[in-house]
């Protein structure tokens, strides 16, 4: 497939913004006495994240030698008391030729099919080269739809809890042979970012086929590297596109998104070359290193916010959009106009006005069969028909996160991509 057009998330990247290029420095030390990247060499819990444009070869197999010389380097750094959980794509990369196929399936069914093959082909294949190691892998597939409920979150929380306890690398992948249709991640870039936050993880690494984010697509002539992002505002303008590689999924820009999510709940993020991976764990000046922010947002509302698919939708009045954007106020029935989606309590919703216009995301208090004798009405007369039960916000405050034209805001719908 022909690579998408460069896309301009905000217009031109401006060379003299305070940013400083690899040509203008070759020491990354804006801002810092020492150099950001040895935080690396101080994480104990790490999830490396490697894309399909590294892992397949040029035709659209996988790239065993590749999947190879990364595990003889996570293999040295587990060796090192880290932890390591690995995010890898590459399942249907290496599911069609088993199935005998010639080329990469692009329809949806023979796509699962290739994947279901590949998925076991490609554990397999990590089994053995963590195996020379005495290395134990074991596999999870996350869906969109395990993201969607708290309870679900936690119980993956669990599972890789006791895998890193053990001494096991897990080596996480969407599950692509089901979460075709309806919502999916598509990329592994804001999984990886998802899997970071679930297990507390000091430090990200996305392994692409390029050596960072450069102030334009890299294929531009006198594209440069940057190799230290402070805040990520400071890249909104740079150009990126939807898709590198032929394989790659997401590009440049689920790459900024993910490091926005990591970066947001304060972990690092170095976004580097495959081939760079053993100079990224010795703390080299290598690819682009994103500083965690240091005004954290709580993961819940990471969560809320980027990775949550929404189960239902309330749609608010001007009044209400208004209390929850300028006053930080909790939804309360009054303001609600109707509802959509079938919902429980704890349930993430999308408060958007009248206009189609996204306000918030939230935790309902309610299940969507409580809330239609509701709507509308004031709490004392709500507290009047039904007692005290009724009188709690319909969305606490606490439960809520409003939506922000984000850096990254392109292309996604609820913080997830809608499958093709
Ligand atoms: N500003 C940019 N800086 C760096 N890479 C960019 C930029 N804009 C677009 N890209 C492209 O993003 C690609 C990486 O994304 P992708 O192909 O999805 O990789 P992966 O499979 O590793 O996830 C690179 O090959 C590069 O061409
Ligand atoms: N889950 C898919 C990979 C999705 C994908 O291509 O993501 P990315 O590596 O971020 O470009 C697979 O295993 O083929």
């Amino acid at each position: 497939m022909a690579n998408a057009p460069a896309t301009a998330i905000h217009g031109a990247y401006p060379r003299h913004n305070g940013l400083v290029t690899s040509a203008s420095l070759s020491q990354p030390t804006t801002g810092h006495s020492r150099n950001p990247r040895a935080d690396l060499l101080g994480a104990r819990r790490v999830v490396v994240k490697i894309g399909s444009s590294s892992l397949t070869r040029a035709d659209g197999r996988l790239n065993v030698p590749a999947l190879r010389k990364l595990v003889d380097v996570l293999a040295e750094v587990a060796g090192q008391g880290k932890q390591v959980v690995l995010v890898t794509s590459g399942s249907i990369s290496a599911g069609f030729m088993p199935l005998g196929l010639d080329r990469r399936p692009t329809d949806v069914a023979t796509a699962q099919a290739a994947a279901a093959v590949g998925q076991s082909a490609l554990m397999s294949t990590y089994t053995d080269a963590f195996g020379a190691y005495d290395i134990p892998v074991g596999q999870i597939l996350i869906t969109a739809a395990d993201t969607v409920r708290r309870s679900r979150y936690h119980h993956a929380v669990q599972a890789f809890e006791r895998l890193l306890e053990l001494g096991a690398v897990p080596i996480v992948n969407e599950n692509d042979a089901l979460a075709t249709s309806e919502l999916r991640f598509g990329d592994n870039d804001r999984l990886a970012a998802l899997v970071a936050q679930l297990i507390r993880a000091d430090a990200l690494v996305l392994l692409t086929d390029v050596d960072g984010l450069y102030d334009a697509p890299p294929s531009q002539v006198g594209a440069q590297r940057i190799p230290l992002v402070e805040h990520m505002a400071d890249v909104a303008d740079v150009e990126v596109t939807g898709r590198g590689s032929s394989f790659g999924t997401g590009g440049m820009i689920t790459k900024l998104q993910s490091a926005e999510m990591a970066t947001q709940t304060g972990i690092p993020v170095l976004l580097t070359q495959a081939a760079n991976v053993g100079r990224a764990f010795a703390g080299d000046d290598v690819g682009t290193w994103f500083v965690a922010s240091a005004n954290r947002t709580s993961r819940r509302k990471v969560w809320l916010e980027h990775a949550a698919a929404m189960t239902g939708r309330l749609v608010v009045d001007e009044g209400a959009a208004r209390a929850l954007r300028d006053r930080g106020a909790s939804l309360l029935a009054a303001g609600i106009r109707r509802i959509e989606g079938d919902f429980v309590t704890g349930d993430p919703v999308e408060i958007i006005t009248e206009r189609g216009e996204s306000i918030a995301h939230g935790i309902s208090a309610y299940d969507a069969g409580e809330l239609p004798q509701m709507l509308g009405r004031s709490s004392d007369d709500l507290r009047d028909e039904f007692g005290e039960s009724r009188v709690r916000a319909i969305v606490h405050r606490d439960d809520m996160v409003l939506v922000r034209a984000t850096v990254t805001d392109v292309h996604s719908v609820g913080g997830m991509q809608v499958a093709d």
